[in-house]
């Protein structure tokens, strides 16, 4: 069933455990995140950003909008890093269900006068609303305090930021970055600062750039003649931890980006005869959907749908 972003993260930060917000671009990504929720009884949010409404357009939106209105578990249609009022707009219109402003690159202010603006809409409508504090960036333990302030996430700062701005849910940065070189070996991740912002923020709280990017995952890339360089993601124990100090809303790409391609990379290696796209896509896509169930249940989400 089609559900708001709070109503299935405010059950996951009560509870203690995580739900994946997978991002999607097209049919196959969708079905594959869906079809792992079902299997597994887990709520789950479908993120599209805005290259993906871009990219799959009405075809992507009413697709994900309908079938999460027919899904057996509560799924979320979730607008990942909107970059203004009237992108926001155009998602409310378009039947999500949560949707995120991202001004975390602005000054305070800024960020709280534009944050407040799209909470305002949107809970005219019902949709519950993501906001970002903070700067997200790999960072080595080392680095001065003062510098993480100036980058990450400061825990009094959250705390009057959502007060003042309404937002039902804080991505927060830690340490985590996007993509696939999130640091060397396992990334710093910043948990007694994020255990301060729990703290002084009860509101479910969001990590962006979370993907694993597995060895195996990347090694399997390499292997079918993908090119990518010495990439490290975030350890599953650093994630595990960061739900029990708070986390409840976890994004994962990457991963699902590097599956889909090492499968397709595979298929059209060893058939050059191939030309039906279900033969390459077909594959890609349980791909997918393992990457998906292998989150859900690293988040400990399975069953609690
Ligand atoms: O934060 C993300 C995805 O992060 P990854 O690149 O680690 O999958 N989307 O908003
Ligand atoms: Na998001
Ligand atoms: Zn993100």
């Amino acid at each position: 069933m089609l559900v708001t972003g709070l109503e299935i993260l405010k059950k996951a930060r009560a509870e203690g455990y995580g739900v994946g917000a997978f991002n999607t671009n097209n049919m196959e990504f969708t079905q594959a995140i869906l079809e792992a929720a079902e299997e597994l009884r887990s709520p789950v949010i479908l993120a599209l950003s805005e290259g993906a409404m871009k990219y799959g357009g009405r075809a992507l939106t009413r697709m994900a909008v309908a079938l999460a209105q027919e899904a057996r578990v509560p799924v979320a249609i979730h607008l990942d890093h909107g970059s203004s009022y009237e992108s926001v707009l155009k998602a409310l219109r378009e039947g999500f269900t949560s949707v995120m402003i991202d001004k975390s690159h602005e000054d305070f202010e800024t960020n709280v006068r534009e944050t407040k603006r799209v909470v305002e809409a949107a809970h005219a409508v019902g949709v519950t609303v993501e906001a970002e504090l903070g700067r997200l960036a790999g960072i080595e333990e080392h680095v001065a305090v003062d510098e993480k302030d100036a980058l990450l996430t400061n825990p009094e700062e959250a705390r009057i930021f959502m007060e003042r701005t309404g937002a039902d849910y804080l991505a927060v940065a830690i340490g985590t970055s996007h993509g696939a070189y999130k640091g060397k070996g396992r990334p710093f991740i910043d948990h007694p600062r994020l255990a301060r912002i729990a703290e002084l923020v009860p509101a479910p709280l969001v990590l962006h750039g979370a993907s694993a990017v597995p060895q195996e995952l990347v090694e399997r890339f390499r292997a079918a003649g993908g090119e990518i360089g010495e990439a490290a993601g975030i350890h599953p124990e650093d994630i595990k931890k960061a739900i029990s100090l708070g986390v409840a809303k976890i994004n994962t790409d990457t991963d699902l980006r590097l599956a889909f391609t090492a499968l397709i990379r595979e298929a059209l290696g060893k058939n050059p005869k191939e030309f039906d796209p279900r033969k390459y896509l077909g594959p890609a896509r349980e791909a997918v959907k393992e990457v998906v169930k292998s989150r859900m249940e690293l988040f400990g989400s399975v069953g609690k749908a």
